[in-house]
Parts: C-alpha cells; sequence; structure tokens
C-alpha cells in the first residue's frame, strides 16, 4: 500500500490531504523515525513530541516564505521529512548525509543552523525585524521546548519583542521536560497542577484578609463573582502578557485539526503572540513515552523492545567522572556540583541522588552555572561545574570576569572535548583548549585516560584558582583504575618513552594514538620521544624546550583546533625560550568540524596513529 507520506515532496503537499490523511501521514512518519533512530541513533522522544505541531504549521505557514526557526533544533526530523530529504533521511546523522540538527545547507526551509538552546526567540525577532524593515512578506514562528525556555537568553528575547511589539509568534512546546525532568520556578509556573493550587492558596489568602477587613463581606463578594477571573491571572498567561506577549493556551498540542484551525486564527493576529502548546515527549512509541529521559537522545537500539544495542567496553570517561566525584565527595565536605541541565550526560546524577543538598541542576543557563559556581566559591565551598565543552562556550565571559579575575577556586570539568560526532559542528568540543588556556589564573589539563581523570580530578581539589580538565566523549582506554589517588605534580608533563630523533608532544585523548604512532615507528627504525603532556597551562617549558634541543624536532597532537591550541602553545614556548627546533603541529583545522562518526573524523582529520606516524616521518625526513 503506498504511503502518503510518498506524496509530501514539498509542504505545499500537506494541504492537499484530508484530516484522515494527515492523521494516517503522522502515523507513518513515526514509523520512519523510530526505524531510522533505532539504526543511526538521534533524538527520538523530543521528535515523536512534535509531530502534530509540525504539520499543523506547515500546512498553515508558508515555509520558507515564513519562516520557521526550531530552538535547539534537535526536533527538526518530521520537518526535514516534509522538506524534501525524505529520500536521504536514512543518512541521518551519518557521515556525509541528513544532519540531525537544522543545515542551511539543506534545505531553504531551515533558517538557521542550531544546536544550542534557546536562540530562537532572539533569531526570530531579528528575522521579523528584517522583514518589516526590508519589506518582505512573511511571519516569524519560534519553536521552543519548555527546558530551553529556563535560558536567559530566552528571556531576553521575549523582553526586547514585547518592548518592539513585532510581528512574532512564539510556540511554547511544553512537555514539562528538559533532557532530565524540567526543573526550575518557570517550570514549575508553566506546570498545570500547581497553577490551580496556587490559584486555590492565593484564594484563601484573599478571603482571609478579607474578612478582616471594614466592609470585608462586600469585598468577599466580589471576589466570589470574579473567581474566573483570578484564576485566568494565575495561568502562565500572566507572566508573558506582563511582558507584552498576547498568550493563547494551553492546547493540545496533539490534536492536530485543533491545531490547524488555532494557527489560521492566529495567522492574522500581528505583534508578539505566545501560544502554549501541551506535548508529550516520545508520543506513539510506548518505551520512549515511558521513559523519554533515556530516549531523549539515543545510540542504535532494538526498536522492537527499545533495548540498547549495548557495546561492551571500558567504562566511560563520564562513567569515571561520576564514581570519582562521589568518592570525592566523601573525602571533601566542601565539594559541592552544579549541572545546567544535563545530570545524566555529565554523570552527575548518581552525585544528585547521594548528595541532594551539594547537588544544582539550574537548567540550560550555564551563564548562571558558572557565576553561581563563583558565588559558592567566595563563600568556600569547591564547586565543580560540569558542563560539556560546547556549552560551556556560553559562559565565556563568566569565566573570565566572574571566576578567573577575582581567582576563584572553581573547578569546571568539560566532558565531551574534542570530537564528538554525530550531532556535528554545533556539538563538536573542539576550541575549548583554546578559549581556556588565553584566560589569566586558569589551569588547564587534559588527562590521557580515564584513570588519569580520577587522579586530576583529585588534584584539582587543592590546586588554587580555576581549573579547567577537560575529557572526551565515549569509551575510556581501557586503563585500570587504581584504587589510591594520586597528585599530578604541578605542571608537569610525563615522558612515556624515551626516543632520540624526535619529540612527539601529545595533549589529553591523543597521548595513546601518539603512543601506538611511536610503536609503528619503531617498527622502521626511528626512535620517538613521547610525552603526555598534561597541561596546556601551565605548560611544562622546562621539559619542552629541553626535548626541542635535544631532538631538534617536535611534532605536537591535540584534539583541538590548531588555533590557539596546544600546539600553538608549544609553538609560544619555543619562540619565547629561543629554542630553534622543526615544529609540526597536528589538530583540527580552522572550520566546524561536521558530523559523522568519531572514527572516520578522527582518520579524516590526521588523528590516528598511522596519520601522526606519517607527519613524524615528514618532519624527520
Ligand atoms: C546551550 C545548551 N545547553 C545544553 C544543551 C543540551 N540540551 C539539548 S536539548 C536539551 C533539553 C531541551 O529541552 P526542551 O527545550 O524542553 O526540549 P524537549 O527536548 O523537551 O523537546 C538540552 C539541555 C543545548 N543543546 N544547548
Ligand atoms: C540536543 C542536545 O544538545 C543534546 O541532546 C546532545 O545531543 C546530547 O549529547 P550526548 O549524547 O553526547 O549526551
Ligand atoms: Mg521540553
Amino acid at each position: 500500500m503506498s504511503r502518503i507520506l510518498d506524496r509530501v515532496n514539498d509542504p505545499r503537499d500537506l494541504k492537499a490531504l484530508s484530516p484522515k490523511e494527515l492523521r494516517k501521514l503522522a502515523a507513518e512518519i513515526r514509523e520512519v523515525i523510530v526505524e531510522t533512530v533505532a539504526r543511526n541513533g538521534g533524538h527520538l522522544a523530543p521528535n515523536l513530541g512534535v509531530v502534530e505541531l509540525t504539520l499543523a504549521l506547515h500546512y498553515v505557514f508558508d515555509s520558507p516564505k515564513d519562516r520557521l526557526v526550531w530552538d535547539v533544533g534537535h526536533q527538526c526530523y518530521t520537518h526535514k521529512l516534509i522538506t524534501g530529504r525524505k529520500e536521504r533521511f536514512h543518512t541521518l546523522r551519518q557521515y556525509g548525509g541528513i544532519a540531525g540538527f537544522p543545515k542551511r545547507a539543506e534545505s531553504p526551509h531551515d533558517i538557521v543552523e542550531t544546536g544550542h538552546s534557546s536562540t530562537s526567540i532572539s533569531y526570530g525577532l531579528g528575522l521579523a525585524v528584517g522583514l518589516r524593515l526590508l519589506q518582505k512578506e512573511g511571519r516569524t514562528i519560534a519553536i521552543i521546548g519548555d527546558g530551553s525556555m529556563t535560558a536567559g537568553l530566552a528571556f531576553e528575547g521575549l523582553n526586547n519583542a514585547g518592548h518592539l511589539r513585532e510581528d512574532l509568534i512564539v510556540i511554547l512546546n511544553d512537555n514539562e521536560m528538559s533532557i532530565s525532568p524540567n526543573v526550575g520556578a518557570l517550570s514549575s509556573f508553566l506546570s498545570r497542577r500547581m497553577t490551580g493550587r496556587l490559584a486555590r492558596r492565593l484564594k484563601k489568602d484573599i478571603e482571609h484578609l478579607a474578612e478582616r477587613l471594614p466592609r470585608g463581606e462586600q469585598l468577599l463578594q466580589l471576589l466570589r463573582k470574579s473567581e474566573g477571573l483570578l484564576k485566568s491571572a494565575l495561568t502562565p498567561g500572566m507572566l508573558f502578557e506582563a511582558l507584552g506577549f498576547e498568550y493563547i493556551g494551553p492546547v493540545d498540542g496533539h490534536n492536530l485539526e485543533g491545531l490547524i484551525k488555532l494557527f489560521q486564527n492566529l495567522r492574522e493576529i500581528r505583534g508578539p503572540l505566545l501560544v502554549h502548546v501541551l506535548t508529550k515527549k516520545g508520543k506513539g512509541y510506548p518505551p520512549a513515552e515511558a521513559d523519554p529521559e533515556t530516549f531523549h537522545g539515543i545510540g542504535p537500539f532494538d526498536p522492537t523492545s527499545g533495548r540498547p544495542l549495548k557495546e561492551e567496553g571500558p567504562p566511560s570517561y563520564t562513567a569515571v567522572f561520576s564514581r570519582t566525584m562521589l568518592r570525592l565527595a566523601e573525602i571533601e565536605p566542601r565539594l559541592v556540583a552544579i549541572t545546567a541541565a544535563m545530570p545524566t550526560g555529565t554523570g552527575l546524577k548518581a552525585f544528585g541522588e547521594r548528595f541532594p543538598e551539594r547537588f544544582f541542576d539550574v537548567g540550560i543557563c550555564e551563564q548562571h552555572a558558572v557565576t553561581f559556581a563563583a558565588g559558592l566559591a567566595l563563600e568556600g565551598l569547591i564547586p565543580v561545574c560540569a558542563i560539556y565543552s560546547t556549552f560551556l562556550q556560553r559562559a565565556f565571559d563568566q569565566l573570565i570576569h566572574d571566576v578567573a579575575l577575582p581567582n576563584l577556586h572553581v573547578i569546571f570539568a568539560l566532558d565531551r572535548g574534542g570530537i564528538v560526532g554525530e550531532d556535528g559542528p554545533t556539538h563538536q568540543g573542539q576550541f575549548d583548549l583554546t578559549y581556556l588556556r588565553l584566560i589569566p589564573n586558569f589551569t588547564v589539563m587534559a588527562p590521557a585516560d580515564e584513570n588519569e581523570l580520577q587522579h586530576m580530578l583529585y588534584t584539582a581539589l587543592e590546586l588554587p584558582g580555576p581549573v579547567a580538565l577537560r575529557y572526551p566523549r565515549g569509551s575510556g582506554v581501557g586503563i585500570p583504575l587504581e584504587v589510591e589517588f594520586r597528585k599530578i605534580p604541578y605542571g608537569k608533563a610525563e615522558v612515556l618513552r624515551e626516543g632520540r630523533d624526535l619529540a612527539l608532544l601529545a595533549i589529553g585523548n591523543m597521548v595513546h594514538p601518539a603512543l601506538a604512532a611511536a610503536e609503528i615507528l619503531e617498527k622502521e627504525g626511528l626512535s620517538v620521544t613521547v610525552v603526555n603532556a598534561r597541561f596546556v597551562k601551565p605548560l611544562d617549558a622546562e621539559l619542552i624546550c629541553d626535548l626541542a634541543s635535544q631532538t631538534g624536532r617536535v611534532l605536537t597532537v591535540e584534539e583541538n583546533t590548531l588555533l590557539g591550541g596546544f600546539g600553538s602553545a608549544v609553538a609560544e614556548c619555543l619562540a619565547d625560550h629561543r629554542v630553534s627546533a622543526r615544529l609540526k603541529r597536528l589538530g583540527l583545522p580552522d572550520r566546524f568540524i561536521e558530523h559523522g562518526a568519531p572514527v572516520l573524523l578522527r582518520e579524516k582529520y590526521g588523528l590516528v596513529p598511522a596519520s601522526i606516524a606519517e607527519a613524524a616521518r615528514s618532519l624527520l625526513s
């Protein structure tokens, strides 16, 4: 039987479909999404939750003339399927295939590249003003989740849009979930249950007050009459209306015909509008509905059972970080932990369960997380801020101004440093060594393996000022974890193997590939010194200069942009100490790294033993 999806090559094709056909299309789309994500991995639950919402938006609005801006963009699969990409959808997130996030190069329907949250309202407002000033036709619609709405940036956008009174429609996709259950006062405010309770409590308080006032009976009667008004004033609308938005909702985000009618009506309304849509994360696929956190972003799984196809292997760096935090918390009562809405991804969930008083999920608020940590440090606590490398970019000024300038002892655990893979350019942790290295007072470390990670975290507890340690996504190297914690000597690199011909200086997860490269070269009669640099800042200048003088040839390797990273630090060190040596730097080029399996990307960018050996040969020739 032919699918309705086969007849949809462009959003305009939706208009020819009956309500029944649209509902069937939604079911077909869910099937394709489940099947594809089960094979390739991806963001399943967020996408299953917005199938009807996406169809209704594309049915009513005229994309790309009307600008649909998806916040984060992790929920854009239905959008991709109906905007001419269904034939290539099976390549989702694979190297050379369709990206998991909106991508301008893929389609004119993808208005911006996204991956980081909470940008849609600001982007949308800019687009709306641009359309008006340049007298172009079109409406702007920003679709933002309740989790993403917790960020300051979203409120900066709302505040400005309410002031400008611009034609901007904000769709708040409220599923009461971030990746984990959504947190914070805003989340409670949005929640319908709280609204009812709050309304009842407020009514009781006012009645109590009225009883004690002169002419209180009259006031009470008035109050009883205006009960409906009071209730509506206490819906989430109150907040958005105060910010200058017309509030509509909450409405059922899975009632396709209802959504279509609503959007048709409000298409004609001008000014800033906020439509509060209630959806269910994982809708239509029972395992994802039951456990939306696991199915938020997932690797390949068995679609029948919903069970992940787990690969056996060493524990991940995240798991080792998680375990070490639990152990350190037992010996250091001042240790506290902060996550910006990523308790599971960063491995801090276990810490939160074991030490709820010492754990803080601040929402998708990296900037706040960093300054909040600074406040904790000012009072003498030792905060560990665990934030993915890519998301810490958000808090660059907070790192400099709020933490480093007052030289506060905050520890930054940067997970997902280097290549992350299938999430692509928005998520690669390719800049951290560079953006941290340039900040005064910072110590910047990267462990060679999971065992060194635990020792570095232990060491970080006693180092002065801000300390960052960055480690990669995925499995460790398989090095057994020593039971006793050990201090890493401050600013000291470690010589792992000695040789005459060349000094191979590696940082972080490039240390083991460097050792493997040295093995290859040894078989060819070339003798290489391999150094685990451990510190990007302070650099072990003495050792580096000695080795450069002895061998005359230095090869650096890092999984970071070559601009201003570890290799640059070595080049500066040699220049500053007037040591002349032939220097070659391996690392990521000055471009955004595309999506694809990490093993393919490392191969492509020359960060595997064979390429490191090849670079060493060319330096020696
Ligand atoms: C700046 C930033 N921090 C963290 C993340 C990781 N992240 C991606 S989606 C997400 C949850 C988003 O929740 P919500 O907006 O409600 O969307 P839902 O998945 O519930 O549809 C988080 C924390 C991110 N993408 N960007
Ligand atoms: C959309 C988003 O930003 C997150 O869901 C991210 O994809 C998680 O990445 P990990 O799978 O590496 O935790
Ligand atoms: Mg949500």
